[in-house]
């Protein structure tokens, strides 16, 4: 099921608190840095913060800018981003500024929250998502039913971890301000629990005033059936990869990275890479990698379309080169249509053997793009 981009966006004291403990929103960032959540805001779908936050900050969440506004109504857009606070309990103030403010809103809760909640005459679509408030679920509902596209998160803490440990944040935007809170009790921006397993992906460090923006990515690839958010990063990738193909009118262009478990790159490949004109994708990457690699038993290869099954050119399909490469789990989003081989099933070839197979089909239209002279 597609997902919204979720961008999870906070700032840290020196020693990782997200507030201190007195009544007051503790200030973080600095004047340039607010400037810069608001244009990142105006970029968005929708904003979400969980009730803790708006328990402890009473916060608007409105994109302040009027030149910001005006621009997301000239390109068809509501003015505001849709506001979205989650809380199990709907225990919240019916008077709190985030119902009261900006454009449209939504309480994503329980069963027995939304009960809670309507019972306070809160001002605000009331979801509920069954007895117990599940992530995935949330965030299809906002995709499926609500269109958002690009989801910014604004904490806090709890919500944040819960994101990052399900491995359904796409992105991480942190800023490190000078200064220490020192206080035990004060809200900690990561909580304890399992994480991804190596380090996220640094791909930008920015000094804003006094304070440095850093952003991640998440790399590390989900685990059998369960696709985390990097799973759609690779894939996109390897989609792009496919766009660099030399054409052919018989064969297909795709593209392929070979990934390990701790989200570190091993290898990436393209269909007639390096003027071999029958070499595959997968079969492109796979050379690059030593095959003692130990890496490779976890690894996930990303595939934009499903390995092949049989080959006239070669004497190994692609399946069967990942299953003797020792990969047990590919990514793909497109499944081999009959044009050049009648009844291919790598995805079968791959499965017997043991593989898991996720076609992540939200892709399948990228992957197709370099091959549309190819359709009938
Ligand atoms: N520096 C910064 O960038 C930011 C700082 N902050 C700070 O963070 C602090 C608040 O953080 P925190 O207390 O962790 O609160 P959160 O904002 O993360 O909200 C937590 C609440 O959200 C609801 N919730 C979250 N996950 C679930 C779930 N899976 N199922 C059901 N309900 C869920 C619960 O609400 P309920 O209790 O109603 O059931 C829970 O108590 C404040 O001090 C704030 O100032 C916040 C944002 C940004
Ligand atoms: N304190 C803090 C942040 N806090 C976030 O800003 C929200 C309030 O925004 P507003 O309604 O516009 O006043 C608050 O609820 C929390 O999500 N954000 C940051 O980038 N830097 C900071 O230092």
């Amino acid at each position: 099921m597609p997902l919204p981009h979720v961008l999870l966006s906070a700032a840290v004291s020196l020693d990782g608190y997200l507030d201190d403990t007195g009544p007051e929103r503790l200030l973080l960032s600095g004047p340039a840095d607010f400037d810069r959540v608001d244009e990142v805001r105006a970029s968005v779908d929708a904003i979400l913060v969980g009730a803790g936050t708006v328990r402890a900050d009473n916060p608007r969440l409105l994109v302040n800018s009027a030149e910001r506004r005006a621009a997301r109504v000239a390109e068809g857009r509501a003015e505001y981003p849709l506001k979205v606070t989650v809380s199990g309990s709907g225990e919240l103030d019916p008077a709190a500024c985030f119902w009261h403010t900006g454009g449209e809103k939504v309480l994503l809760t329980t069963d027995g929250g939304a009960r809670r909640a309507r019972a306070l005459g809160i001002g605000a679509d009331v979801v509920s998502l069954g007895p117990q408030l599940d992530w995935r679920r949330a965030l299809e509902y906002l995709h499926d039913r609500r269109g958002v596209r690009r989801l910014m998160v604004e904490g806090g803490g709890t919500v944040h971890t819960q994101l990052l440990q399900q491995e359904l944040a796409d992105e991480l935007q942190l800023v490190l301000a000078p200064l220490l809170v020192g206080d035990p009790a004060a809200p900690r921006l990561f909580g304890p629990g399992a994480y991804q397993g190596g380090r996220l992906r640094l791909v930008e460090s920015r000094r804003i005033e006094d304070v440095v923006l850093n952003r991640y990515l998440p790399t590390a690839p989900g685990t059998g059936e369960r696709v985390a958010a990097a799973d759609r990063h690779w894939l996109a990738l390897a989609c792009e990869l496919a766009e660099l193909c030399p054409p052919s009118d018989t064969a297909f262009s795709v593209g392929a990275v070979v990934v390990a478990a701790d989200g570190s790159e091993l290898a990436r490949g393209y269909s007639r890479e390096g003027g071999d004109p029958v070499v595959h994708a997968e079969e492109a990457a796979l050379a690059k990698v030593d095959p003692a690699d130990r890496r490779l038993a976890g690894a996930t290869v990303y595939s934009s379309l499903e390995p092949c099954a049989r080959r006239a050119s070669r004497p190994a399909p692609c399946a069967r080169l990942i299953l003797d490469a020792g990969v047990r789990r590919v990514v793909t989003a497109w499944r081999e249509p009959d044009t050049f081989v009648p009844g291919a099933d790598g995805t079968g070839v791959l499965t017997a053997a043991g593989a898991t197979v996720v076609v992540l089909a939200e892709y399948e239209a990228r992957a197709k793009a370099p091959n549309r002279h190819l359709e009938g």
